[in-house]
């Protein structure tokens, strides 16, 4: 990042629906300042709420693929040609000079307009296991960047590159925790389900609290908002917020974190060295987070529960003992470190250039 003037250089940026999409590529898009981008989405989601205050945002509907084909398959076969159409438009009437994707459903419909139009496309896969979109369209991007080296396995090979995955500015920064009062010698733990909350989550860590604040212990629990009971623990040491910005702070200050293990919390985990318990979300597909947890838990820088084995009196029990164990706690902040890739943002932000200079080798842009 040398020249921060505007290039005239117009990147439309595909990123949708959860944080796990959203802040690698918000991420990335602070590393390219020079760059005129606008952002597609969906009118529901949460970029509705991230976007518009840094970049314009257009929206169009879509929609998964079913796991059956049927009726429903057909109908949003031809949702998704609608949507092509409509992005077409946009990178036309905008004059984009090429597409950043980091997958999804979102991802569809950018990644075959933008190669209808013979613009390039750089697509970034955070998850162990390649998603659905990412396996069937790599093949036409001109760079594939993956968040773990195994996930390259499924991919084209000669357009694919291991970049980690990005997170935002603030964590690779000291981040105070101003806006939560929690005294500095306290031993925090941080329970967070991805960024819509994770309800069985939630139920869990509300069981195990007690006995985590009766031991000495802060939590701060991240509910989301779709949680009836997000407020049914009350305790002067513990505090349930539906979403908190501060993730950057949070993390750096927590002494441990109990967790899903989607990839962008996982990736800020290791960049933050913070030691976990991680709890994959059961019905992600493919079983991704599983895959994802098992990198921090190949170098001992957590522990990995299944949800369905996973008892209250075991979860309080494995953090009691963490908790009463700093030694143990720093090895696993150690490990868990020397998994971060802290200029993935840089090397995204990078292969967009290059992509887009039509400067890079072994691709097709
Ligand atoms: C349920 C599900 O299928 N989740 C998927 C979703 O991510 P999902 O958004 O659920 O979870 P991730 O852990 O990947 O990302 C969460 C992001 O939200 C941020 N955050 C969270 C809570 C909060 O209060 N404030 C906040 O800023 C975290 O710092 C992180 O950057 O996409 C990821 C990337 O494809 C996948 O790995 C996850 O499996």
């Amino acid at each position: 990042m040398t020249d921060q003037r505007p290039t005239g250089q117009r990147l439309l940026i595909a990123a949708s629906g959860t944080g796990g999409h959203l802040f690698p590529a918000i991420a990335t898009a602070e590393q390219l300042p020079d760059f005129e981008i606008e952002w597609l989405g969906v009118s529901d989601r949460l970029e509705t709420q991230l976007v518009p205050s840094h970049y314009p945002l257009h929206t169009i509907a879509v929609t998964g693929l079913q796991k059956r084909f049927g009726l429903e398959t057909l109908r949003i076969l031809w949702r998704l040609m609608g949507a092509v159409f409509q992005v077409r438009k946009l990178l036309q009437q905008g004059q984009f000079r090429g597409v950043l994707t980091t997958g999804g459903y979102i991802a569809a419909p950018a990644i075959l307009a933008a190669r209808s139009l013979g613009l390039p496309v750089v697509l970034h896969e955070s998850n162990a296991i390649p998603g659905k979109v990412t396996r069937f369209l790599a093949w036409f991007c001109s760079r594939v960047a993956v968040g773990f080296p195994v996930t390259a396995r499924a991919l084209p090979t000669q357009r694919t590159v291991w970049v980690g995955t990005p997170v935002r500015s603030q964590f690779r920064q000291p981040t105070p925790l101003s806006s939560l009062e929690i005294p500095p010698e306290v031993p925090l733990i941080v329970g967070v389900g991805g960024s819509q909350g994770a309800i069985a989550l939630n139920r869990l860590i509300r069981q195990c609290a007690p006995a985590w604040l009766a031991a000495g212990a802060w939590v701060v629990h991240l509910t989301g908002d779709s949680d009836p009971d997000a407020h049914s623990l009350i305790h002067p040491h513990y505090v349930a917020l539906p979403f908190y910005d501060n993730m950057a702070g949070l993390l750096q200050r927590a002494s441990l974190a109990v967790s899903r293990a989607g990839a962008g919390t996982l990736t800020e985990l290791a960049v933050t060295g913070t030691p976990a318990i991680l709890i994959p979300y059961p019905y992600a597909a493919e079983d991704h987070q599983t895959h994802n947890a098992a990198s921090f838990a190949a170098v001992g820088a957590g522990f990995v529960y299944q949800q369905a084995d996973l008892t209250p009196e075991m979860l309080e029990t494995q953090v009691l003992a963490l908790l009463h164990d700093p030694t143990r706690r720093e090895q696993m902040a150690h490990q868990a470190a020397s998994l971060a890739v802290t200029d993935s943002a840089e090397q995204l932000a990078m292969l967009v250039r290059q992509s887009l200079a039509g400067t890079v080798r072994n691709g097709v842009a």
